[in-house]
């Protein structure tokens, strides 16, 4: 299906994607929802407001900080207002009224698009799992044995979720420097993990166990996430426990929450699982999505990873996260865990890329990069390996220098 607009076929976002976001004019005014296409936004509280979008869209959930109203609203909804998008974006009939609504997106604000409640981070890659676990345990086996029992994962800082844009300063913590001595200091291995972000539209009570529709019933989108990491910080303070304040300074997301039902064309079923996993998880839907990450770091492009890989489907995941009867709230972000395929050029971190900086990535301009340096600024892009052109992202974020000693 083609827009009256005049869209760049080989740019974000074309009418299979549009997404949702939470913009301002730059130069002051309300929040709003809108949905992002071509270089364009269209207003939805204006929209709503000026009667286009029909009597059961109501303004109230579009003049708003935030997209949790219309979140909430569930999948009837949800569908409804993506049908009249399109349909107001490609019958030239609607041209005039809906032009009324759109704004250039150069001249907005873009913010956190909703309401973070919880953030579960998961490892579902197992590429990633074995890179790591030959750097942090070389000892130990490369799976934990619970790998392929369970997708593990880890309750991450709901407060730390920014939007894309945000500046990341480089923080402070405690490792072990090469001699071995405890130091607080600014981090000396500060990283990035590429990962794709579900975004719970839909809450739940009890467990999401053997329900078909796991996903689509609860999951309104689909972000991208940079969940930045402190390798030398991580390293020192994770056993036993986990990650802490080694990832909890900032998880960066990207301004545009794109719909799941815009990738049902790129739907497809993830690798063998052997062994069989417990009927709550053998039972889901088994599939991923088909979607090419890219990672840029300044202007060279360092890796692109494949999605398509994962080990556990999002629906297994969150059967997973309510399988003990973890309440499940609208605004709960859940993260795939770091993307990575196993050929050279598919690493979503630089611990994995670069061999936690023994072997550096060089960049376009000849510098080297074991890890990030100050002012480094570090670009997460995602689209469909398969069916029609659908996007995500971007989720930018540049390195700030460290703050100065508090002490
Ligand atoms: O293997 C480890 O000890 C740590 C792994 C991570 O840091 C990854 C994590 O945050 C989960 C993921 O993104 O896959
Ligand atoms: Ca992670
Ligand atoms: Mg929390």
């Amino acid at each position: 299906m083609d827009s009256w607009l005049d869209l760049d076929p080989d740019a974000p976002f074309g009418l299979g994607t549009l997404p949702y976001g939470v913009v301002s004019p730059s130069a002051g005014g309300d929040r709003r929802v809108a949905v992002a296409i071509g270089g364009q936004a269209l207003d939805l509280a204006a929209a709503a407001g000026a009667g286009i979008l029909g009597p059961r869209l109501v303004t109230e959930w579009f003049a708003a900080d935030s997209l949790n109203r219309f979140m909430s609203t569930g999948p009837t909804m949800w569908r409804e207002l993506r049908e009249r998008l399109v349909e107001l974006l490609s019958a030239s009939r609607h041209q005039d009224r809906t032009r009324g609504v759109l704004v250039e997106r150069q001249s907005l604000r873009e913010w956190l698009p909703w309401d973070v409640t919880d953030y579960v981070d998961f490892y579902s890659f197992e590429a990633h799992a074995k890179a790591t676990a030959r750097i942090f345990r070389p000892s130990s086996p490369e799976l934990p044995p619970s790998w392929r029992s369970l997708p593990i994962g880890y309750h991450g800082r709901a407060g730390s979720v920014v939007v894309s844009g945000t500046e990341v300063t480089r923080p402070r913590g405690q490792y072990l420097d090469d001699a071995g001595a405890v130091v607080d200091g600014p981090t000396r291995k500060l990283d990035i993990e590429a990962e794709v972000g579900f975004v719970v539209g839909v809450g739940r009570d009890g467990p999401a166990r053997l329900q078909e529709d796991v996903l689509e019933d609860h999951v309104f989108g689909v972000v991208l996430v940079n969940d930045w990491s402190a390798r030398d910080v991580q390293r020192w303070e994770y056993v036993p426990l986990g990650p802490f304040l080694g990832k909890s300074f900032a998880t960066s997301v990207s301004a545009w929450v794109t719909p799941l039902v815009a990738f049902d064309q790129a739907r497809v079923e993830g690798p063998p699982q052997d062994p069989l996993p417990p009927p709550y998880l053998a039972g889901c839907d088994r599939r991923g999505i088909d979607l090419r990450l890219r990672v840029d770091v300044n202007t060279t492009t360092v890796a692109e990873p494949p999605f398509e890989g994962m080990y556990w489907s999002p629906a297994q995941q969150l059967a997973h996260l309510t399988s003990n009867g973890a309440r499940l709230r609208t605004g709960d972000l859940y993260a795939s865990g770091t993307v990575s395929g196993w050929e050279p050029g598919q690493a979503g971190s630089l611990l994995e890329a670069s061999l936690d900086g023994t072997v550096p990535v060089v960049l376009d301009d000849g510098t080297q990069r074991g890890y990030l340096r100050d002012g480094d600024t570090v670009t997460i892009t995602a689209r469909t390996g398969r069916g029609p052109r659908v996007d995500l992202g971007p989720v930018v974020g540049r390195v700030r220098p460290p703050l100065a000693e508090p002490f």
